[in-house]
C-alpha cells in the first residue's frame, strides 16, 4: 500500500518539478500535443496493471485473469478518450481516467454475463484523500458510479444514473486497494436496478453498500 502511494508521489514530485507557474499543456508536450492537436489519439487501455499498482491490486488483477481463460468472466478494457464524443469534444475523457499513473482512480473491472455482475478492483490514489489519510466520500460515490454504471451498460447499452443511493460504514484507507461488486437486480422497462457492495481487498471490512437506478435513454427524447 505505502509503496504504490510513493510511486504515486514520485509522479506528482516530478510534475511539480517542471517549470513553475507553466500551464499544464506547456509543461507537458504530450498533453499540449493531445490538446491543440487534431491527429487523432490512439486510445490506450489503462485497465491493465502498471507500477502504481499494489502487489494486493496485481494479486486481485492475476486471479481474475485466470478466472477470465474459461470465458466466464471478461475483462473490460478502459479508454481515456471516449469514443462517444462529437470531434468538437475529442479532448474530453472519462474523469476517473483523467489522472496521471497512481494518482487518482487505478481500477479495473471485470464483467460476468451470466450473473450479471461487475467486480470492479480499485485502487485509490492521494489525490482522492478527504478526511487525512481515508479517500473522499465523492471519489467512492464516483468510482461505485462507474463501476455500477459499466453493470448497467453492458446489457442496458447507453445509460444513465437516476439516483444512487449510498450507506459509507468504514472510512477507506487512501492506496488501499478494494473490491466493488455489483449486479444487475431487476430490469423494468427502461429502468436497470443495481446493486454494490465495496469490501477491503481480503473482503473482511464492508466499506459501504449502493443501490442504484440507471435509465436506458430513450433514442426519442433529447437529454436538453
Ligand atoms: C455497450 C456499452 C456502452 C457503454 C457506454 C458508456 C460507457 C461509460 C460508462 C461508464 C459509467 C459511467 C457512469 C457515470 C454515469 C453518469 O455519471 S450519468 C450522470 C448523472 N446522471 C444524470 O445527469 C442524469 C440526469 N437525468 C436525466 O437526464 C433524466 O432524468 C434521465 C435519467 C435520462 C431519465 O429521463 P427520461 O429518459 O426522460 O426518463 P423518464 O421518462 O423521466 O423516466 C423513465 C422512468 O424512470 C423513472 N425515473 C426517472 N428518474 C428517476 C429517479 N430519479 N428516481 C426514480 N425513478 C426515476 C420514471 O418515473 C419513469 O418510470 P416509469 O414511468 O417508466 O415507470
Amino acid at each position: 500500500m505505502l509503496r504504490s502511494c510513493t510511486a504515486a508521489l514520485r509522479t506528482l514530485r516530478a510534475l511539480r518539478g517542471r517549470r513553475e507557474g507553466a500551464s499544464p499543456a506547456a509543461r507537458d508536450p504530450v498533453l499540449a500535443r493531445r490538446w491543440f492537436s487534431t491527429e487523432k489519439v490512439i486510445p490506450k487501455d489503462h485497465a491493465l496493471p502498471n507500477p502504481s499498482w499494489s502487489k494486493d491490486l496485481r494479486l486481485l488483477f492475476d486471479q481474475f485473469m485466470k478466472k477470465c481463460e474459461d470465458g466466464s468472466w471478461e475483462r473490460l478494457p478502459s479508454y481515456k478518450n471516449s469514443k462517444l464524443v462529437k470531434e468538437q469534444l475529442s479532448q474530453a475523457q472519462l474523469f476517473t481516467r483523467g489522472y496521471e499513473d497512481g494518482l487518482g482512480f487505478e481500477y479495473v473491472i471485470f464483467y460476468n454475463d451470466d450473473e450479471k455482475r461487475t467486480v470492479c478492483l480499485f485502487q485509490g490514489g492521494p489525490y482522492l484523500q478527504g478526511v487525512p489519510g481515508f479517500l473522499h466520500g465523492g471519489a467512492i460515490a464516483t468510482m461505485i458510479d462507474a463501476a455500477v454504471g459499466m453493470c448497467a451498460a453492458i446489457p442496458g447499452g447507453i445509460v444513465m444514473t437516476a439516483n444512487l443511493n449510498i450507506n459509507f460504514k468504514r472510512p477507506i484507507p487512501l492506496c488501499s486497494v478494494v473490491v466493488i461488486n455489483s449486479q444487475l437486480d431487476k430490469i423494468e422497462g427502461r429502468k436497470l436496478f443495481l446493486s454494490c457492495t465495496v469490501r477491503s481487498a481480503d473482503e473482511k471490512i464492508l466499506y459501504s453498500e449502493a443501490t442504484g437506478l440507471f435509465i436506458k435513454l430513450d433514442p426519442e427524447k433529447s437529454l436538453i
